[in-house]
Formats: structure tokens, sequence, C-alpha cells
């Protein structure tokens, strides 16, 4: 089992945002989603951790070694997909992938052969492996990050905002990759995605301002909300109204007409109906409730 252990990290810009206040999480093998909206500070705590940047003050251990002392041993255990991959030069998804190989280190010619061949058939790529990757689609450039991020057997893999943009066929198909790959080592997953966390991960936590607001199991933090969810149609100016009145956690315009569902123990006014609470209500209702 590996394990991640995250102790009072803290990450100040030099333009004065504190983008990362008193951080404290541990995280062992499996999916764990990182959620926050945007400005949380999701990029930065994955930057911090994947060595691209240096934290203020705090402490990162990795299988109990302390990361930022021994950089070069989470690097050599390390893949990330950043939330820009960049641009990619004109050669084969093949040729590129065994040139980032030859840069983790895999120097014996026969091992790298074998490992970009079996990466490019796990990632679904094989078949494409000898077009540029540079015409590749939204989702097989995905496919192809996962695929580099994978070299060298890491035991940790963060991905940032990964689903961006595919379309819901690449999506799926991306997202059961990803997976199967966190069965055995750690993946960090931040997005936005509130759906991508509640179909993967094990174990997840909110993020705002720079802050772990609450961690847990998406489905045991999704129930802890039973019986208290409500939702009702309305028109604006009630909007408003029950904004003043109620805890609205959150409001959605469906087919012209606003729906919102409020957060209280009992009925909240005529008209509401109880609801089975979503991972979406939780999120938002953490939320709500660190903004007041
Ligand atoms: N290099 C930087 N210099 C100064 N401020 C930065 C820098 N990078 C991020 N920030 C600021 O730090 C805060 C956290 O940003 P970060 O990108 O980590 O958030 P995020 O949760 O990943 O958001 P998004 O989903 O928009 O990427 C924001 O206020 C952002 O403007």
């Amino acid at each position: 089992m590996n394990q991640l252990e995250i102790r009072n990290l803290s990450k100040t810009y030099p333009n004065g945002v504190k983008a990362l206040n008193d951080i404290s999480i541990t995280i062992q093998n499996g999916m764990f989603g990182l959620l926050g909206p945007n400005g949380a500070g999701k990029s930065s705590l994955m930057r911090t951790l994947a060595m691209l940047q240096e934290a203020g003050s705090g402490e990162i251990l990795f299988n109990g070694q302390d990361v930022q002392k021994k950089p070069e041993q989470i690097r050599s255990v390390l893949g990330y997909l950043p939330q820009e991959f960049g641009v990619y030069p004109k050669v084969s998804a093949l040729d590129l992938l065994d040139h980032i190989a030859v840069l983790k280190g895999i120097t014996d010619a026969a091992q790298r052969k074998e490992q970009v061949h079996y990466l490019l058939q796990q990632t679904n790529l094989y078949e494409h492996r000898k077009k540029a990757v540079h015409s590749y689609s939204g989702g097989m450039r995905q496919r192809f990050g996962i695929a580099q991020a994978l070299l060298g057997e890491p035991k940790l893999i963060i991905v940032d905002e990964p689903t961006a943009g595919l379309d819901p066929e690449e999506r799926n198909r991306f997202l059961n990759l990803l997976s199967e790959i966190g069965e055995n080592i750690i993946v960090i997953l931040s997005t936005h995605l509130v759906d991508d966390v509640f179909e993967l991960c094990s174990q997840m936590a909110i993020m705002n301002r720079g802050q772990i607001l609450v961690q847990g199991n998406p489905a045991a933090l999704t129930s802890s909300l039973d019986g208290k969810i409500w939702a009702k149609k309305v028109s604006k100016a009630e909007l408003l109204h029950f904004k003043e009145k109620l805890q609205v956690i959150s409001s959605k315009l469906i087919a012209g007409e606003t729906l919102i569902h409020a957060e209280a123990k009992d009925l909240p006014d005529v008209g509401f109906e109880q609801i089975s609470p979503s991972l979406e209500d939780f999120y938002f209702s953490t939320l709500t409730s660190f903004q007041k």
C-alpha cells in the first residue's frame, strides 16, 4: 500500500495570493478526487505535489520519505498529466513515447520497447501509434497523456482536469482507463466535475480558497444529507425570495424553468419535494456553508 501524507502545506505566490492554506491530508492507493471551484487551489496543490513548484511551508511524505528533501525519489515514482499538455511536435505517438521514456531514464532499449508497446495497447492507441500526436482528437491526446504518465511504472499519478473538452464517449473511455490504473497505485484526480468523482473515486476532498473543507468517501458524504434536500421549481421572483429565506444550495435552469435545491431538516415551504441527495448537492452544500 502506498501512502502520500501532506502535512500543513502552505503556498503564497509572489503577488500575495495564498493558494494553499495549511493543507493536511493522507491519501492511499485508489482514486482520490479533488473537487473545487475555479481558483480553489487545486492546480497549485497538484503542481506542488508533482514538484513543479516549491511549497512555502509544510511537509509531503511519500511512503514515509520526505519528498522535498529527496525530490529525485518521488520523481522516479511519479506520473503527471497537466491541465494543458502543450504543443506536440510532429512526431508519431510511438516515437514520442519512446523519447519520453528515454528522458524518464528507461535506458534499456528492449525494456523501453516493451513498455511503450504495452502502454499504447492499454490506452487503446496501438493502431494509431504511427500517427502524429498533434493530429489526434482531444480524447486520444488525453489517453496519450496517460500513457506518458505511466512510463516508468509510477506509484503515484496526478491528473489535472483530464476530461475537460472530451465528448461523452471519449470521457467514458478515459475514465475507465483511469479506474483500471487506480487499483494498485494512488491516482489523484483534480476536477470541477462532480460526476467524475462520484463515478470513480473511493475517497475525495473538497477544496476552496486554499483549504480542504471536507474529505471522505463520496457515497458516505452524500448520504450525510439524507432527508435534508428539498427541490422546487420557482419563478425568478421566488428565487430571490427563497435565497433570502432558506439555505438554497443550488439553482439550475431546466427547460426554461428554475429548479432550486434547498437544505433543511424539515419541509421548508409549500410545494417543496424531498429528494435523494446527490454528490453535487453535498458539494454545493459544503461550499455554501463555507461562504456564509
Ligand atoms: N503562478 C501564479 N502566480 C500568482 N497567482 C497564481 C499563480 N497560479 C495560480 N495563482 C492563483 O492562485 C489561486 C489558486 O489557483 P489554482 O490555479 O491553483 O486554482 P484551481 O483550483 O486549480 O483553479 P482552476 O480550476 O481555475 O485551474 C488563484 O487565485 C490563482 O489566481
